[in-house]
């Protein structure tokens, strides 16, 4: 099975045309993170859903330190998967339902360790320091973490120029995309069609 693709910081009706097109694998829209110039409000995120529920696109709610009252809301939007940044709390854990992509930074990598047993948990995100900020960095202390059965996705910084050495390097699962493929005005048709390209030659 080749490199599967998520394109992150879904935010319009025609960035979902896009993902359709270029046949992408996961679509991921930024929750309850209105730091993040790429969150979406429920009803906007309703709307995205479903205009993706139309395809074979997985969605994935991205989140950072969430509630379980914001989690019941992800899940009773019928989200595929929650990606969790920063703290996943021992409440969230117990009660969630849906499948858990956690992701990890430079700072916190070694805590994936904490959840190799955790059948909740189904992937990891490496990312960069800074989730969203088209960052990359040093792929080589991902060499020595261990292939379990959890999906092992790459994220931070990743675009046409660096995306096909690091599939070369690390042989991950998904790749993770946002900024990378973004123009001025939100997701940008060609580089995610170079991107693709990239991925799939
Ligand atoms: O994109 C955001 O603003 C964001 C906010 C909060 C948590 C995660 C966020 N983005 C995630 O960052 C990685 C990679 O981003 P990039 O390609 O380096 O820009 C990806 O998993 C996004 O979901």
């Amino acid at each position: 099975m080749g490199t599967k693709i998520k394109i992150c910081g879904i935010t319009r009706p025609k960035e979902v045309t896009m993902l359709i097109e270029n046949q992408v694998d996961f679509a991921g829209m930024v929750m309850f993170y209105p730091k993040s110039k790429r969150n979406n409000s429920i009803e906007n995120a309703k709307i995205l859903l479903k205009k993706l529920s139309i395809s074979s696109i997985q969605t994935v709610a991205v989140t950072v330190s969430p509630t379980i009252e914001q989690v019941m809301e992800i899940q009773a939007l019928g989200f595929d998967y929650i990606q969790i940044h920063n703290i996943l709390s021992k409440e969230v854990l117990k009660e969630i339902r849906l499948p858990i992509l956690k992701a990890f930074h430079i700072s916190d990598l070694g805590d994936y360790e904490n959840y190799q047993s955790c059948s909740k948990v189904f992937g990891y995100v490496f990312d960069s320091a800074i989730p969203g900020s088209g960052e990359t960095f040093d792929w080589s202390i991902l060499d020595h973490i261990p292939r379990d059965r959890k999906l092992f996705i790459l994220a931070g910084g990743l675009n046409k120029d660096n995306v096909e050495k690091a599939v070369r390097q690390l042989r991950p699962d998904i790749i993770d995309v946002c900024t990378g493929v973004e123009g001025e005005n939100g997701k940008d048709a060609l580089k995610i069609k170079e991107l693709v390209n990239k991925v799939n030659q």
